[in-house]
């Protein structure tokens, strides 16, 4: 667990920043100029904050240089040596921190680097770079894991090639990683925990599925993203091949994927493509229909219960006149598209 807080004035900001992040992915989100490059030197030891602590995994790291704070780093350029192999650029942490390099096997095959190994980043792809300067960040023997976004040079395909891995960099590992990203579905598809920041503050730091599901902070995600991720499990495969999927709230069809019986998902649904309506419809083409009830409301945002999990449903405020929509009422939201992320 790494928790920070502090208090920095520079000319034009003042910043006051606190949150905690526990082992897996959590990502450092606002707009540019808000402290997030900021707030990730003061926890690496590259600047001194006029007031406040940081503590990782207990010990207080405010009087350490930063080399004896045990930070492993990856930055939008991947920075190997050149002139070395994969081999020895992965070697080199061991060479002056005493711990690392132990996992040199169990990592590089976490990675899938073991072909890469006699190779010189210039025969590497973006990629391939990227995930060599995360196995070298890894063999430093690190309590805390700092990706400043680490996919920005990376063009699409590039992305979606490594994000496998840091997915699996995520389950596989009890490391805090600290993500500084400005990409929407990085976040979504990456990080357990979401810490929002604006003009030098944190202004909310939750659990991603609990951000996304509240009317008051999905917006700061961005107009088009409101919408909550839900989880669900794969319970067999409809004889036209369309997947059937258990919600906390019931049952739902999804498109047509290789998806084996038990599978977890991540389902993002986003607001508006939903629907509600407060009697059970009929003679829909939509083909998700689940009982739900409002929770709160704001701002043409509806939240809504399904079960014990939560999405969201964009209403007019026409509609939500006409149909008398308010919190402790049951509806039923008519789901027009879900998109499946892995899970
Ligand atoms: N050394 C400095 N001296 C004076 N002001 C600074 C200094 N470093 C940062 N700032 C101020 O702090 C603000 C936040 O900078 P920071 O680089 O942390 O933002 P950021 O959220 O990482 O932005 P970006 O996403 O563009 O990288 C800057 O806009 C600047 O006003």
């Amino acid at each position: 667990m790494l928790e920070v807080a502090f208090r920095h004035r520079f000319p034009g900001l003042s910043l006051d920043v606190a949150f905690s992040a526990p082992a897996g992915i959590t990502a450092l989100f606002g707009p540019s100029g808000c402290g997030k490059t900021t707030t990730v030197n003061a926890i690496a030891g590259l600047m001194r904050p006029d007031q406040g602590r940081i503590l990782l995994e207990g010990r207080d790291l405010t009087e350490l240089p930063p080399q004896a704070r045990r930070i492993g780093y990856v930055f939008q350029d991947a920075r190997l040596f050149p002139h070395m192999t994969v081999r020895a650029n992965l070697r080199y942490p061991a060479r002056w921190r005493r711990g690392a390099g132990r996992d040199f096997d169990r990592i590089t095959e976490m990675l899938g680097l073991g072909h890469l190994l006699g190779r010189r980043p210039a025969n590497l792809s973006g990629g391939e770079r990227q995930r060599v300067a995360i196995g070298r960040a890894l063999l430093s023997d690190p309590a805390l894991l700092v990706m400043d976004e680490p996919l920005a040079a990376l063009d699409a395909a590039r992305k979606s090639e490594i994000m496998p891995w840091l997915e699996r960099l995520r389950d596989d590992t009890r490391l805090p990683i600290l993500y500084v990203s400005h990409a929407i579905p990085e976040v979504l598809r990456l990080a357990n925990t979401l810490v929002l920041m604006r003009q030098g503050r944190v202004t909310h730091a939750a659990p991603l599925t609990d951000v996304l599901a509240d009317p008051d902070l999905a917006p700061e995600l961005g107009p088009r993203e409101a919408g909550a991720l839900i989880s669900a499990r794969v319970v067999g495969t409809e004889s036209d091949g369309m997947i059937r999927a258990a919600t906390a709230g019931g049952e739902i069809l999804l498109p047509a994927m290789p998806a084996a019986e038990g599978r977890q998902l991540r389902l993002r649904i986003l607001a508006h493509e939903v629907i509600l309506s407060r009697e059970a419809p009929r003679g829909l083409s939509a083909l998700n229909v689940l009982p739900v009830r409002i929770t709160r409301m704001r701002d043409g945002l509806v939240q809504l219960a399904l079960g014990d999990e939560r999405m969201l449903a964009q209403v007019t405020p026409r509609s939500a006149k006409a149909l008398d929509l308010r919190p402790g009422i049951a509806c039923h939201a008519i789901v027009k598209s879900v998109s499946v992320l892995p899970s």
